[in-house]
């Protein structure tokens, strides 16, 4: 029997496959390296213990195939060890009937236009941080200075103030929830989250999908420890669907009978009495607004974190977004939702920080669900796809000087090079992610106040000397800057009083 004709690869073990060769650490590097050299089409094949991976460098492949092909592959890949703790919400949940059923609900909560009316909750906290970043200056060394220790107790990996914008952005429009302090539950809610995925996502916990018996091992056993951490971790991943949903709940049938608008109290306001709606319901909605909580924090923190990495790095880039502020703002008020549209470098520099460092960087993997022919080559059935999100920010026939911060080359020619903006960063087809206009609203509220009262510049270390940001990037749920320091100012006397003023 013809071996079908596969998308090409790097040569493999006949019995790892590629293992040996993926390196765990900066894989989209090493995939954009083999893409190019492998993929006509750049896409190739992988193998790793009998799995097939596709890996998709381009953003024409990933549109052919995610996009216009949606039906064949929006199935996720099942990960058992996942599973076990208990995630069960739309992000990981395979393509069927009950994704469908979520991805109506997600969506429609948070289209372009239903978020419009949540801005509010982004101007506010947008000015509580840069207010909270200027008065706590000296702390700001510590809000980078996060490692992720792969440990099984827990360890938290926030820090206060970044951490806090991210997280009560997205419980204000959910639960109606802000975080006004750093003790906050929600906060700590999420840290678990993180410290869950990070673990439970290391290459031990994969191996309980091709060796799935080792779950009903005893603990003592060789390769166990995963199976048992994500069982005992269960109910604390749990509260992250129960806790906020009865906390509203409370509020609403609480004395006062109302909770602070939100997209959960919304939902609550329709049942008419607890008791007639059914559990099924219930538990739908709990997921629901869950994933969206946990899908949210992260990617928001790790953008923040490339903001400040790359306006310390290309200073006039930031000189150039303030010059733009000052002349159309002044320096008598904070910036608004209304402005957005004469701001348009501003804007440039939000989508050219999700260009220049993805912080999902092979976005999350996709699986087919049929065996499948592109372009010549042999996909089949229950391949896992990844799309190359970082490769594709780094196409030279796309993006002139791709490594180079350069909001400009969105804008429109004569003023600069009219490349077409970035949406990659929010994955493809019917997994696209739902909250991206949130999240670009969220980042454009957050840049233009901070550019408007304050400078970043390089931070000094403990010795006094200038420190800039090296170019690392931690690894973990997503791509964020390793530590480094900034040197954080207000702007003028007036911008450091608005703020006062205005971020209660
Ligand atoms: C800068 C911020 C963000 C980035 C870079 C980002 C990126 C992504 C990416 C790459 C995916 C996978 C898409 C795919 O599989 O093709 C995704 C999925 C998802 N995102 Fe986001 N995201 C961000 C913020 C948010 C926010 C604010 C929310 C909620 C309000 C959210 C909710 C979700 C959900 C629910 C999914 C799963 C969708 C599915 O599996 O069908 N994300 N996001």
């Amino acid at each position: 029997k013809q071996k079908p004709n596969y998308p090409p690869g790097p040569p493999a073990d006949p019995l790892v496959g590629h293992l040996r060769v993926i390196p765990f650490e900066n894989q989209d590097a090493t995939f954009h390296a083999w893409a190019k050299e492998y993929g006509e089409y750049r896409t190739f094949l992988g193998k790793a213990l009998g799995n097939h991976i596709v890996v998709l460098d381009s953003v024409e492949a990933a549109n052919d195939l995610l996009e216009k092909r949606s039906a064949i592959y929006s199935d996720r890949p099942h990960i058992l060890v996942f599973d076990m703790v208990g995630m069960n919400d739309i992000v990981l949940m395979p393509y069927g009937e009950a994704f469908r059923k979520h991805r109506k609900f997600v969506h429609s909560t948070i289209t372009k236009r239903a978020i419009t009316t949540f801005q509010p909750v982004q101007t506010k906290n947008a000015r509580a941080l840069a207010l909270n970043l200027l008065e706590n200056k000296n702390r700001h060394e510590m809000f980078f200075n996060m490692q992720v220790l792969y440990v099984s107790s827990l360890l938290t990996l926030s820090d206060p103030r970044e951490f806090r914008f991210a997280t009560s952005v997205i419980t204000g429009i959910l639960y109606g929830h802000q975080v006004v302090s750093e003790d906050d539950e929600y906060m700590k809610l999420m840290d678990h989250q993180s410290m869950i995925a990070v673990n439970l996502g290391q290459p031990g916990g994969a191996l309980l999908d091709i060796l799935p018996f080792l779950q009903h091992l005893p603990a003592w056993f060789p390769g166990t420890g995963p199976a048992i951490r994500a069982r005992e971790w269960r109910p604390m991943f749990r509260r992250v669907y129960d806790y906020p949903y009865e906390q509203v709940e409370k509020k609403m049938v609480g004395a006062e009978g109302v909770a602070e608008d939100s997209i959960l109290a919304r939902v609550l306001a329709k049942f008419s009495t607890r008791n007639s709606v059914p559990e099924e319901e219930i538990e739908y909605v709990k997921l629901a607004t869950g994933a969206m909580y946990r899908a949210a924090v992260e990617t928001t923190w790790s953008t923040i974190a490339v903001l400040f990495m790359t306006m310390i790095l290309y200073p006039e880039c930031q000189k150039r977004a303030q010059e733009e502020i000052d002349r159309v703002i002044g320096s008598e008020r904070l910036p608004e939702f209304e402005d957005k549209d004469s701001l348009p470098y501003t804007t440039a520099l939000v989508h050219e920080v999700l260009r220049w460092h993805p912080v999902i960087p092979l976005a999350i993997p996709h699986r087919s669900v049929q065996d499948d022919v592109y372009k010549g080559m042999f996909i089949p059935k229950g391949t896992t796809i990844l799309a190359n999100v970082m490769g594709m920010a780094l196409d030279e026939k796309t993006y002139k000087n791709p490594s180079i911060f350069n909001p400009s080359r969105f804008l429109p020619k004569p003023d600069g090079d009219d490349e077409p903006l970035f949406g990659s960063a929010f994955g493809f087809g019917r997994r696209i992610c739902p909250g991206r206009h949130f999240a670009l609203n969220s980042l454009w509220m957050l840049t233009a106040t901070i550019l408007a009262t304050l400078d970043l510049s390089v931070g000094r270390d403990e010795n006094g000397n200038l420190a800039p940001p090296p170019l690392e990037f931690n690894h973990t749920v997503s791509s964020r800057p390793k530590e480094f320091v900034c040197d954080v100012r207000a702007r003028s006397r007036l911008s450091a009083s608005l703020l006062s003023a205005q971020a209660t």
